[in-house]
């Protein structure tokens, strides 16, 4: 689950700002057990951008409720 977010976090970077990029640190909080065998909702937006760092938010869904997130990271 954290390398998913730090997969989506990394392909938001990449495809909304210029040059290549990687991962400084990953803060990941695990709100709920993710349930095996069901389709995952992930969301991940730019919170900031100062300079050659960006700032993301990423947060991880159950697919077919779009309930409150099982997990949320940040970049
Ligand atoms: C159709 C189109 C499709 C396109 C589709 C593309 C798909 C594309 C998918 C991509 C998917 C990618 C997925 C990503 C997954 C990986 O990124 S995997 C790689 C994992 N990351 C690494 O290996 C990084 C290893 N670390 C490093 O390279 C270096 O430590 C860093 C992070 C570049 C920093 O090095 P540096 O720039 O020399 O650091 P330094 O000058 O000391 O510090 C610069 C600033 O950053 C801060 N900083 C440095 N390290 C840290 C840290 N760990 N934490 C917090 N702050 C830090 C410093 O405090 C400093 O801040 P300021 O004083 O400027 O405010």
């Amino acid at each position: 689950m954290a390398s998913l977010l730090d997969e989506v976090c990394g392909e938001v970077v990449e495809r909304r700002t210029s040059g290549r990029s990687r991962t400084a640190y990953l803060h990941v909080n695990f709100r709920a057990i993710a349930p095996l065998n069901r389709p995952l909702q992930i969301e991940a937006r730019i919170r900031r951008s100062v300079g050659r760092k960006t700032y993301v938010d990423a947060t991880i869904r159950d697919g077919e409720t779009g309930l409150r997130p099982m997990l949320r990271a940040s970049t």
